[in-house]
């Protein structure tokens, strides 16, 4: 079996995310994170003459779709999708009918141990989604200071015992540098008391989601894309977003609330002025879940949240 076909992804909220950009046809799509296709495969089967790019920065990704054929109206693009307007530029397009994010990280990449994202497997920290990337979960554990660690541990991992877990690492890699994922999780264990450990889930969850955010900048990226996708698309179109986490669901939450709400008015005005109305509405008031199915086939699928708007004009 080749490196490319080893790992599958178990594609999540297929159906609602891609379902709820109401698809014409004939329009022009752009998947933001391609991932194995999963989502693409999908808009593609309800495409006529329409076109969709997909966006990937990890290369694994791209060589898998294409080794399995690409059609004509598939165009994969290696960039990170905080460039949105500008790759999209290059390739002539400056509107667009509808957007679908599916953040995170994919089960390809969780189960690579070479990738270093899982604390279940012994591999080199690396973390990158994007492998051409100076910054690396090594670089930031070796070299980030305590209270950058403090930091991160808290705001991205919500972990209550950060403080502890970065004064381990800091007394660690005073001596040599710390090299592997189990390394760390060792001195993640050591950080947390005992009896903490034994409650909740593994005791290195929330620092390596720390940790993987911060070396993708996952919620900097989300925001500077999400800025451009709200200009991109067309009356009509809509914005379709799946993410694992409530760090990324509230940010996405809060910017579909701005733009789907009037705001600064005078109090008291007897009707809305019509310049004042707000450009997008939201298609659910609350996220779509998965589905008990879904939730029993696919253990991914727990955390994920799906938000949907639509640009009104
Ligand atoms: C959850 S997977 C997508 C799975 C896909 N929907 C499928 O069905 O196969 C997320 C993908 O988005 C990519 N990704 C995450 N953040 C990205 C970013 N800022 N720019 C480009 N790609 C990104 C990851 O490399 C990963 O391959």
């Amino acid at each position: 079996m080749s490196a490319m076909t080893e790992f599958k992804h178990e594609t999540v909220l297929l159906k609602e995310a891609t379902d709820n950009l109401a698809i014409d046809p004939t329009g022009i799509y752009v998947d933001a994170t391609l991932g194995r296709g999963g989502h693409t495969r999908r808009i593609l089967s309800q495409l006529t003459s329409g076109q969709l790019y997909a966006f990937d920065q990890d290369q694994a990704a791209i060589d898998a779709v294409q080794a399995q054929g690409v059609p004509a109206n598939l165009h994969l693009l290696h960039r990170n999708f905080r460039e949105l307007d500008e790759a999209l530029a290059g390739e002539g397009v400056t509107a667009v009918n509808g957007i679908l994010y599916d953040l995170g990280v994919s089960s390809p990449q969780f189960d690579d141990s070479r990738r270093g994202f899982s604390y279940r497997f012994d591999a080199p920290l690396d973390m990158r989604m994007d492998q051409s990337q100076a910054l690396s979960a090594r670089v930031i554990v070796n070299e980030w200071s305590y209270q950058e660690l403090v930091r991160i541990f808290t705001r991205y991992g919500e972990e209550r015992f950060a403080k502890s877990i970065a004064r381990k690492i800091e007394q660690a890699r005073a001596t040599k540098p710390i090299e592997t994922t189990f390394e760390l999780v060792d001195l993640i264990k050591a950080g947390i008391p005992a009896k903490a450990r034994r409650t909740g889930g593994h005791p290195a969850k929330k620092v390596f989601q720390a940790i993987r955010i911060a070396v993708n900048d996952e919620l900097g990226a989300l925001e500077a894309s999400l800025t451009q996708a709200l200009q991109l698309v067309k009356p009509g179109g809509r914005i379709s977003v799946i993410t694992f986490q409530s760090l990324e669901d509230r940010l996405v939450k809060t910017m579909f609330k701005e733009q789907t709400t009037v705001q600064d008015l005078p109090q008291g005005l007897p009707v809305i002025p019509p310049e004042a109305r707000p450009h997008f509405k939201l298609i659910n008031r609350k996220p779509i879940l998965p589905s008990e199915a879904e939730l029993i086939a696919n253990h991914r699928a727990h955390s994920a949240k799906l938000r949907v708007v639509e640009r009104v004009y």
